[in-house]
């Protein structure tokens, strides 16, 4: 057996109990991998024994008794605007020499010629289309798209229902909000964030936020400061 081949067979630890780590527990399960438990410091302050039919392994120490060349992890620790505790968990643990599988959901589009790092997720209903690149531990999604040449960075999150449109590059820590667009041959820069529901028309520098426009007044804002409505 390859090393690639070896390391994918290797039963996974989730990493994790919050609401990311049910929709990751729920792609492994429709993939059917192996699953070896679950590692979450809340659950084992509590004394859990099982988490959805998962064995409680512990805290983040359980780790130390395991070698990775035993299991492989799955990173069910969310991402929000600006979080890095995800990507902070990733980077420490790949450090001492766990892998993380990239892991596709089966009702997900991944289009052969996509590359996906290690750590990638794409959730139910995702689309990653023709010569996508995607960066380690980034999430794509429930229901989100990646179109043609999209060149994606690692620890990014395209939240449920994002659409990138063909050849849009992302830089590393960025967040595309939940429903949001990014039309055609943008860049966004690193730790960039598209708002839930906002249209991209041009490139966004390294930590800029766009949000969405406004069509009305709302309280406390002046209607004659287009600004207020638009931020
Ligand atoms: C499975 C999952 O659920 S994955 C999670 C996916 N989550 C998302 O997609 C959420 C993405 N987050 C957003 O869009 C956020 O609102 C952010 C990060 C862009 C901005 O957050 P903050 O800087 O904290 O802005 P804050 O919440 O203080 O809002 C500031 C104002 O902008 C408005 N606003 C912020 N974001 C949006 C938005 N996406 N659409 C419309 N209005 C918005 C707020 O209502 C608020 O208006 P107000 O001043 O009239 O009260």
């Amino acid at each position: 057996m390859s090393d690639l081949a070896a390391f994918q067979a290797l039963p996974l630890v989730l990493l994790g109990a919050g609401g990311h780590a049910k929709v990751v527990l729920s792609l492994v399960r429709a993939a059917g991998l192996a699953l070896h438990g679950v590692c979450d410091p809340a659950l084992a302050r509590q004394g859990v024994a099982q988490w959805r039919g998962l064995p409680v392994l512990g805290g983040d120490e359980a780790l130390d008794a395991l070698a990775p060349s035993a299991v492989a992890l799955a990173n069910g620790i969310g991402q929000l605007a600006q979080g890095t505790l995800r990507r902070d968990v990733y980077e420490r643990l790949a450090r001492r020499g766990f892998r993380f599988p990239a892991l596709v959901h089966p009702q997900a589009w991944v289009d052969p010629s996509a590359v996906l790092a290690d750590g990638v997720q794409v959730m139910a209903g995702a689309v990653v289309q023709a010569d996508c690149r995607v960066g380690e531990n980034t999430i794509v999604n429930t229901r989100a798209s990646l179109d043609h040449d999209c060149l994606i960075g690692a620890h990014v999150h395209v939240a449920p229902g994002a659409c990138l449109c063909g050849t849009v590059s992302v830089g590393d820590g960025a967040f595309v909000g939940a429903g949001a667009t990014v039309l055609p041959n943008l860049t966004l820069g690193e730790r960039a964030v598209v708002a839930a529901g906002a249209t991209l028309a041009r490139s966004l520098p390294a930590d800029a936020h766009h949000l969405p426009h406004r069509s009305g007044p709302r309280a406390g804002h002046s209607q004659d400061n287009p600004q207020d409505l638009n931020r």
